[in-house]
């Protein structure tokens, strides 16, 4: 079974309107979630020169993932896995797999995949009770790194997580650790090197090829299952890694109106994703009949 929701609305939280900006900074909600002032390791979110004991190990995950994320790398592995006829499992067997698996591009949480994913749910859940769909969002937005499971072709942390960035065009400098795309052969190029490269001027990120990994295969899984996710869904699914996109503003030129319009949902994920990684734990017996029930809502069983 199946249910429809309809494209949700920006402005509403709990009847009272919100203001929503470019700046994640600006944006105040008056929910029980709050913006902790640093991680569990003491320094602020996403410092990736800060001294901590993730540094090293984060600092090898962007040289290899910079250098080996080039646009033929993309077409490949878009091809391979979009045809999705690998396993079929139900979610939340797939957010089980999540257990044993700690992503090392992630300077923020050394906690198991499986934390984060519940973390992020339930701190959405606070601020937007009603917002169920968004509830279900943050639940399974980072699924897509079951890629690391055998099952799923154990695929190196370099081609599932990290930040995300437009293949086929200039890398912008704002991209973390920019410096090792210069070991990426598109990056001398002169088809790909350009600011516009092979797209053009509001070509829309849907005709954007993006550096493969959990955001865009989850997004294919998604929207090839015919899930009843509204399109802000799978937007924030798709985008939600692409920091220099919807942090900085970078790559903007290659957004579409719609492109625009959605950004604003994920501005709105983005603070409950990035701010919600802690160590305090979630008691997963306690919240999973919930998601469950949301689960079964939207989504039965993923071909994957
Ligand atoms: O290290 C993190 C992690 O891999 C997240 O899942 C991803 O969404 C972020 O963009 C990235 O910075
Ligand atoms: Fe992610
Ligand atoms: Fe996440």
């Amino acid at each position: 079974m199946t249910i429809a929701i309809e494209q949700p609305q920006i402005c509403v939280n709990n009847g009272a309107e919100e203001k929503i900006s470019g700046d994640p900074k600006e944006l105040v909600l008056d929910g029980g979630f709050s913006v902790p002032e640093t991680n569990a390791f003491g320094q602020t979110f996403r410092d990736y020169e800060a001294e901590s004991e993730r540094r090293k190990t984060v600092e090898e995950f962007y040289r290899m993932n910079h250098i080996h994320q080039s646009y033929d790398f993309v077409k490949k592995m878009r091809g391979e896995y979009g045809k999705l006829d690998r396993c079929e499992m139900s979610i939340w067997e797939s957010i089980e797999l999540l257990n044993e698996f700690v992503d090392e591009s992630d300077p923020d949480l050394d906690e198991p995949q499986i934390e984060h994913l519940l973390q992020t749910a339930e701190a959405i859940r606070k601020d937007y009770p009603n917002e169920d769909w968004l509830h279900l969002t943050g639940l399974i937005h980072d699924l897509g790194k079951v890629l690391l499971h055998p099952s799923f072709g154990q695929l190196p942390q370099w081609a599932v997580v990290g930040d995300t960035f437009p293949v086929g065009c200039a890398f912008d400098e704002c991209n973390v650790h920019h410096k090792f795309f210069e070991g990426n052969p598109d990056y001398y190029n002169p088809t790909y090197n350009t600011k516009f490269g092979v797209y053009s001027q509001g070509c829309g990120l849907d005709n954007v090829l993006m550096s493969w990994g959990h955001d865009d295969y989850m997004y294919l899984v998604a929207k090839e299952n015919k899930t009843a996710l509204p399109s802000a869904a799978l937007f924030i699914i798709r985008y939600h890694s692409f920091y220099p996109l919807h942090r900085f503003g970078a790559y903007e030129h290659l957004m579409n109106e719609e492109d625009k319009e959605n950004l604003k949902w994920l501005h709105v994920f983005n603070k409950y994703d990035l701010y919600s990684k802690s160590k305090v734990r979630i008691d997963v017996e306690k919240v999973k009949p919930y998601y469950i029930s949301l689960i079964e809502k939207v989504i039965i069983v993923l071909s994957i």
